[in-house]
């Protein structure tokens, strides 16, 4: 039987039913330590802004606060979550392409520390706001640094055509914004942010934004006289899903990232003084996994299918990007994999396919089936189609769990219907 961090996947079924969604909590605390630690130079003041998207509770916001780590906000919704377990305000990021006045005016109201305005028109709507704050915003601009980093085209953000960011291009537009963020003794405006998409395994597409970044804040500085302190490159760091995946080690790419800029502040006699990253994926998804029970088995003329009882409503990501995913029959690792399966959910989707044309033992109703790496972007991105109720979820840590999220009830469901 495979365990999880000491503890049997049957027991774990057993105890508190599948679909279930377990994290290796140790796991959690290396991943986060490990960018806490790696991610540290003599050169520059270095933060690691959780990117709480990937995955937003209130237990691993705890533990990234435990960490030190600063976090990256998107939404009211996950700011409120922050709220919740007191995370320090003024470690936190408000980021977003379109926030709300109502998100703007809790970000004020709760004292977030730094805003990450995405675009001219929110820059002018959130320097008015800011005059009502009572203590000093910190303002990022996101810019669209033209990078095309290889991964799905979902999910790559920093491309000329991208829906985030103002493009450098748009220089004098830039310029009026930080200005006016400065003339406002509410704001500060510290520097630029840019994030140039995700699962990405090249570290010289991290180099090439990194020259950009300091290429265009030295801009500023020749050009225009604006001085900038914090350059933030975003995340995107990769997470191994499947034997094809090879992300670049750590602290081998939080040393070229810190080696690129510090090479770039040298050249080019800028002036940075804090360098931040976003990982987001890179810290929850490996410590992830699901567990569902197998049900009903079907043979088409050409696939052998085994049905399990979640699907693309725990996950979406193969059916949104066809991400890849491996996977066991938990309680039969020791059988010889001899058949060539679909593994494939219980939506009313011909899409909710889970993973296609892995090998396992023969398949029956009752065998626990374990989806390795959906700590990121699973549950976050959970849906309630057919009205399947979200998972639980719980922490394992030598050889005990704990529930961090409970499982969604069908009366919790439809609580807010009339
Ligand atoms: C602005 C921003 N920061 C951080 C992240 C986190 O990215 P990842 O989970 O790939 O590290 C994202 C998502 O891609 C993002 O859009
Ligand atoms: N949600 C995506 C990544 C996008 C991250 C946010 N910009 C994924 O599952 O891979």
């Amino acid at each position: 039987m495979i365990e999880i961090a000491g503890m049997s996947v049957k027991e774990l079924a057993d105890t508190y039913q599948t679909p279930l969604m377990v994290y290796d909590e140790n796991k959690l605390r290396q991943k986060m330590s490990d960018f806490m630690h790696y991610f540290q130079s003599d050169t520059f003041e270095t933060g690691v802004l959780y990117a709480s998207k990937a995955f937003s509770c209130k237990e691993i916001l705890r533990l990234a606060n435990e960490y030190g780590m600063c976090l990256d906000v998107v939404s009211g919704g996950e700011l409120y979550t922050a709220g919740q377990v007191n995370f320090p305000m003024e470690r936190v990021y408000f980021h977003g392409n379109n926030k709300s006045l109502a998100e703007m005016k809790m970000a004020i109201e709760y004292g977030v520390g730094t805003i990450i305005v995405d675009n001219l028109q929110e820059a002018q709507v959130f320097n008015e706001l800011a005059k009502n704050s009572d203590h000093v915003i910190h303002i990022l601009l996101r810019i669209n640094p033209g990078i095309d980093a290889h991964t799905h085209k979902y999910i790559v953000t920093g491309h000329v055509d991208s829906k985030f960011g103002v493009s450098m291009l748009q220089e004098e537009e830039i310029v009026r914004v930080i200005k006016t963020f400065d003339e406002n003794e509410h704001t500060v405006f510290e520097g630029f942010h840019a994030h140039i998409g995700s699962q990405i395994f090249d570290k010289n597409a991290f180099a090439a934004e990194i020259k950009k970044m300091f290429g265009f804040v030295k801009k500023m500085e020749e050009d225009h006289g604006i001085v900038l302190n914090t350059v933030n490159l975003g995340g995107g760091f990769a997470a191994t899903y499947t034997d094809a995946d090879a992300p670049i080690p750590l602290p081998e790419v939080c040393a070229t990232i810190l080696d690129t800029a510090k090479a770039q502040q040298d050249e080019r006699q800028t002036h940075v003084k804090k360098l931040l990253i976003e990982p987001g994926r890179s810290i929850v998804a490996e410590a992830g996994s699901t567990i569902y029970t197998a049900g009903f088995t079907k043979q088409t003329p050409n696939k052998n299918y085994v049905f399990v009882d979640g699907g693309m409503a725990d996950n979406i990501r193969p059916a949104l990007y066809q991400a890849a995913y491996d996977a066991d029959v938990a309680n039969k690792d020791d059988q010889p994999k001899t058949v060539t399966y679909t593994i494939a959910g219980k939506c009313c989707e011909s899409g909710d396919l889970l993973i296609e044309g892995i090998k396992l033992p023969p398949c029956q109703a009752g065998d626990l089936i374990i989806v390795y790496t959906t700590g990121a972007y699973g549950y976050s991105m959970a849906s309630h189609y057919n009205k399947l109720p979200l998972p639980a979820v719980v922490f394992v840590k030598d050889g005990k769990a704990r529930v961090v999220i409970e499982r969604e009830s069908y009366e919790h469901m439809i609580a807010l219907e009339k």
